[in-house]
C-alpha cells in the first residue's frame, strides 16, 4: 500500500503513529464563526498512551472526530504513518477509519440485539473475516477484558463498565494502529473507571497499540505517559 505517502515523510524522520499538522476548524454560531482549532499540531510515537484534557468546549471532540478521519479540518494535515488522509477519497479514507483507527465513546453504541462476543466480532466480519477466526479473536480480546463469563450477554445485560470494556474489546478487534476514546469513563463511577483502564492500559501495553484518550480525570490522565491540553486552539503539554 502506497497510498499518498508524503515524500518528506517517506525518507528522514520515523513517522509518528499519529500526526496533527497545523489543523484548524471553525464553526457558523448564527452570523459568527467560532474558530475552534487554530492550527493545532500533535505527535502521537508508536505505543504511546496521550491524555487529553481540557475543559468542556474547548473542542477535544472535534480534535478526535478530524484524528479519526470522521471529519475533515478546514486546513492542515493528518497522517497515520507516512500516509497523508488529507488526500485521500471518502472511500480511502473510510477504509483507514474501519482497518486501522478504533474509535470508543462516552456511551458505548454497542448494538443491543447482539451479544457481546457477537458485537467484537461484527467489525472483523466486516473486514472480510471467517466466523470461525472472528469468534476466536473475540473471545480472546474478552478474556483480555476479564469478560469470559458474559460472552453470551446481551448489552443491556451489562454493567455500563462491563459494556465499556465489550465497547474497547470491539474497537481494538482489527487490530487497529490508533485507538481514540473520548471520555469512556465519563459515565462511570471512578472505582469502575479505574477498573476498565486497568483492562484498557494492559492491552495497549500488550499491543503496543497508541491511544489518545480524552478525559476529564485527572487520575486516570496521571497513569498515561504523558497529558495534553487544549488552550485557543492549541495543543499544548499539560
Ligand atoms: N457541528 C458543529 N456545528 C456547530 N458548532 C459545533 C459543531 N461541533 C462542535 N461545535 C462547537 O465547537 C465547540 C467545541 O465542541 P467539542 O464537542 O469539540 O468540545 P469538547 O471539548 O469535546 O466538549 P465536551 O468536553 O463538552 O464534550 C463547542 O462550542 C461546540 O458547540
Amino acid at each position: 500500500m502506497n497510498m499518498a505517502v508524503d515524500p518528506r515523510r517517506a525518507s528522514g524522520v520515523t513517522p509518528a503513529a499519529l500526526e496533527l499538522t497545523d489543523i484548524t476548524r471553525s464553526f457558523d454560531e448564527g452570523n459568527r464563526k467560532l474558530h475552534i482549532l487554530k492550527g493545532a499540531n500533535l505527535r502521537i510515537e508508536a505505543g504511546e498512551m496521550v491524555a487529553l484534557v481540557a475543559p468542556s468546549g474547548t473542542g477535544k471532540s472535534t480534535l478526535l472526530h478530524i484524528a479519526g478521519l470522521l471529519e475533515r479540518p478546514d486546513g492542515g494535515n493528518v497522517f497515520l504513518g507516512p500516509v497523508n488522509c488529507s488526500d485521500l477519497s471518502d472511500d480511502k479514507r473510510t477504509a483507514i477509519r474501519r482497518n486501522d483507527i478504533g474509535f470508543v465513546y462516552q456511551f458505548h453504541h454497542l448494538l443491543p440485539e447482539f451479544t457481546a462476543l457477537e458485537n467484537v466480532m461484527m467489525p472483523q466480519m466486516i473486514r472480510g473475516l471467517s466466523k470461525k477466526l472472528a469468534a476466536e479473536r473475540a473471545n480472546e480480546l474478552l478474556k483480555y477484558m476479564k469478560l469470559e463469563e458474559r460472552v453470551t450477554h446481551r448489552p443491556s445485560e451489562l454493567s455500563g463498565g462491563e459494556q465499556q470494556r465489550v465497547a474497547i474489546a470491539r474497537a481494538v478487534a482489527n487490530a487497529p494502529r490508533i485507538l481514540l476514546l473520548d471520555e469512556p469513563t465519563g459515565n462511570l463511577d471512578p472505582k469502575t473507571a479505574h477498573y476498565v483502564f486497568d483492562a484498557l492500559s494492559a492491552l495497549v501495553r500488550a499491543s503496543g497499540l497508541s491511544t489518545l484518550f480524552a478525559t476529564h480525570n485527572l487520575e486516570l490522565a496521571g497513569r498515561m505517559d504523558r497529558s495534553i491540553t487544549l488552550q485557543d486552539g492549541l495543543v499544548t503539554p499539560l
